[in-house]
């Protein structure tokens, strides 16, 4: 067995202590009412990047903030040097930047000659808080300040004291309305007591009211247990503080654990009434709470946060830019993989629950339930062609989504299989994702929507065949309508009604060679079934369906119309038809696209006559199919190597003949009257 490598902790880390407060009552309490936002994006996010924004950085940052919807901003550190000065000075002397109702918040440490140069930075602005900060830990009275607890109080008592002198005392500080923030810096492993003791001198020195409270902000400035540790911590604060009603408690998790958010919102659910963060979690080692989980969170629990996210996007890009830190793919609500599903049963899931919505007309106000996605990505500006992406752990139901989107076309259940497996080979071959615009041109080229490559409709009529006297010899075809057509089902030589006859009477070009043919059937698509079957194809037509698309503006179409704008009609018909060759198990789908029902269904029969032709080897061997159940393709095509659904036991039963003298003729080993084979109505060569 491995040795363990990794070392006993339990003598180096001690764990952590937590409150004994048996009547705590936050665990029953729920999340329902938006905090106070304040957003440090400015300054303790950007005193942990690599390189700080520079001024015009934080210019372009401050603005998004502001139409964010943040009324609470952390600007600068002013006395770290003349960047955040400067800029400090640049946001409070420009006109308009600044909206009235904006509070500029800069911090500074419990050192006078920092705490003058501070608010020297704010003279001119409307609202100011002035942050101080003191760490209250033992930890750190020990090891950075050589400072016992007296002392700490002492320092923290006589800086706020300072602090309001050359503030809200002092008629000239050039601000028109001040507020104070102090925070005992370590607070989350510090003795409650203590910081309780720290405050009450800071607000007895400060002497807050209920219309400016002062903010005690209490931080996890390091992680240090389970978030409800922390929310027993600010519950003890909150319920033992004299003159709450005078205190804005405020919340700073960082997110040493993980755990930032989650302790975020237990702490709000014990009496806080603020949190400070930065977009997307950015700050000192692992970062701050992130504000955009924090207001999702709540959006999703139909709270509006009072920030608007409705363009994600746009934030992640400024926020991307200035920090030179990428949001993390999985990041809560902006990765960009968190509107997405790549898992077949995951898109299956997805895909129905757009298909209910759609089918039930709701808007994009209405109840949002919908498997896997918690947010509607359209509320964050996502668009829905995102979220479902396909590789090689996809399904039908993912792929048949993304043709619906790019194609319009609503695959039937086994087309949405047949496409499926041709998409998973292709994705098991590429070893990565398939794009939107890939999946569908394997789709145009698969299903040959802008060319068959082996038949092309030059010219054609369908007539009504009046002058039958005998019943047809229309080849066995049974044609599957939806509900909604009149089902068309004729059997061996026997036809309806020889009044309903039609007749197909045209040229297609096989290979490059035109042939005149002719045949008849109950419907356009039998007679033209008929007609190719006089030339050798025998093919059963197992299901149709069709569907009418909204015209695009370049189209995909049959033959002939690869890709050319239609002009002059709003809509087209797509039809899909499984086929089977006579006496064959093998199955193969031909869809097509006309503004003409008519023409769209001989497209598709077509295209599936093309598809089986292309789909076995070229050699003067008739059609044989493999016991294995697996179709020999041209490797070119997109079909090869697919297993192609069977029936049966995959053995030849008995139109191999024929469809090998289409081969043959094709390959032009036998022509068959200069290349036109015409067909009467018995089905017999002429
Ligand atoms: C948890 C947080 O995020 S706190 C915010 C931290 N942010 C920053 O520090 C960014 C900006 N800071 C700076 O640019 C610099 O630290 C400055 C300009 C403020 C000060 O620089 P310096 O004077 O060179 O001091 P330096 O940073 O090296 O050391 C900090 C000093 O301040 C003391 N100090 C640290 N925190 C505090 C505090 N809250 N109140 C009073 N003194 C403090 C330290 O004990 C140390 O004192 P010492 O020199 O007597 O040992
Ligand atoms: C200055 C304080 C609030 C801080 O950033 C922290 O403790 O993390
Ligand atoms: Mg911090």
């Amino acid at each position: 067995m491995a040795k363990m490598r990794l070392k006993d902790p339990s003598k180096k880390y001690r764990r952590f202590k937590p409150l004994d407060i048996p009547n705590r009552q936050w665990p029953s309490k729920t999340l329902d009412k938006v905090p106070r936002w304040l957003a440090t994006d400015l300054r303790d996010g950007n005193q942990s990047l690599v390189d700080p924004m520079d001024g015009e950085q934080k210019f372009r940052y401050f603005q998004m903030l502001v139409k964010l919807g943040y009324k609470e901003i952390e600007i600068s550190y002013p006395s770290s040097g003349a960047t955040d000065f400067d800029f400090t000075r640049r946001l409070v002397t420009t006109p308009g930047v600044v909206p009235n109702d904006v509070w500029l918040q800069v911090l500074s440490p419990c050192r006078k000659e920092l705490i003058k140069r501070t608010v020297e930075s704010l003279k001119g602005a409307k609202k100011a808080i002035l942050h101080l900060y003191l760490a209250t830990s033992p930890c750190f009275q020990q090891i950075v300040f050589g400072m016992d607890n007296e002392q700490s109080m002492a320092l923290a008592v006589e800086c706020t004291k300072y602090a309001r002198s050359i503030t809200k005392d002092d008629p000239n500080s050039g601000v028109e309305e001040w507020a104070y923030e102090f925070s005992p810096e370590t607070f989350s492993d510090s003795d409650p007591e203590f910081v309780l003791k720290v405050c009450e001198g800071v607000k007895a020195a400060w002497e807050p009211s209920v219309e400016n409270p002062i903010i005690f902000n209490l931080p996890a400035t390091v992680e240090m247990s389970t978030p409800n540790v922390y929310a027993d911590q600010i519950e003890f604060f909150c319920t033992k503080i004299s003159e709450r009603e005078k205190i804005s408690v405020s919340l700073h998790p960082h997110n040493d654990r993980g755990c930032a958010v989650a302790a975020a919102e237990l702490a709000q659910m014990a009496g806080a009434d603020r949190v400070e963060g930065t977009l997307f979690g950015n700050g000192e080692r692992t970062g701050n709470v992130d504000l955009v989980t924090l207001a999702l969170n709540l959006y999703t629990q139909g709270i509006h946060p009072g920030i608007d996210f409705s363009d994600l996007n746009s934030v992640i890009d400024v926020v991307e830019t200035s920090n030179k830190i990428p949001v993390h793919p999985r990041q809560p609500y902006g990765g960009q993989l968190v509107v997405c599903a790549f898992s077949g049963s995951h898109q299956d899931a997805i895909k129905k629950g757009f298909q209910a919505r759609e089918t039930a007309g709701a808007t994009s106000t209405d109840p949002w339930v919908m498997p896997y996605l918690p947010l509607d990505p359209e509320d964050i500006g996502r668009t829905y062609e995102a979220i479902i992406r396909v590789n090689s752990q996809s399904g039908k139901g993912g792929v048949a989504w993304i043709i619906k989107r790019t194609l319009q076309l609503d695959l039937p259940r086994g087309l949405q299989v047949a496409f499926s497996k041709i998409v998973q080979r292709e994705t098991d071959m590429l070893g990565r994702e398939m794009l939107p615009n890939e999946i569908k041109d394997l789709f145009t080229e698969a299903y040959h929507l802008n060319r068959n490559p082996r038949f092309s409709l030059i010219d054609y009529n369908i007539t009504t065949d009046r002058s039958s006297t005998t019943t047809a010899a229309a080849p066995p075809t049974t044609v599957t309508t939806d509900a909604s057509k009149p089902a068309q089902t004729t059997s061996g030589k026997t036809a309806p009604s020889r009044n309903l006859l039609r007749k197909f009477d045209g040229v297609i070009e096989i290979d490059g060679t035109e042939h005149h043919l002719t045949g008849s059937g109950n419907g356009a698509l039998s007679a033209l079934a008929h007609a190719l079957n006089n030339l050798g194809i025998d093919i059963d037509i197992a299901d149709y369906k069709e569907h009418s698309i909204e015209k695009r503006g370049a189209g995909v179409g049959g033959e002939g119309e690869g890709g050319k704008e239609r002009k002059g009609r709003d809509t087209q018909a797509a039809t899909f038809i499984e086929c089977t060759a006579m006496g064959q198990a093998q199955k193969v789908w031909g869809v097509g696209i006309h503004e003409d029902v008519v023409q769209s269904s001989l497209f598709a029969l077509l295209g599936a006559a093309s598809s089986f032709l292309s789909s076995r080897p070229s050699t003067p061997v008739p059609f044989r199919p493999k016991r294995s159940n697996t179709l020999d393709m041209e490797p070119s095509s997109p079909l090869s190597g697919v297993q192609v659904e069977c029936e049966g036991n995959g053995a030849p039963k008995g139109s191999a003949d024929a469809v090998g003298k289409l081969e043959k003729a094709a390959e032009g080993t036998e022509k068959v009257n200069d290349g036109a084979v015409a067909v009467n109505g018995d089905g017999e060569a002429h």
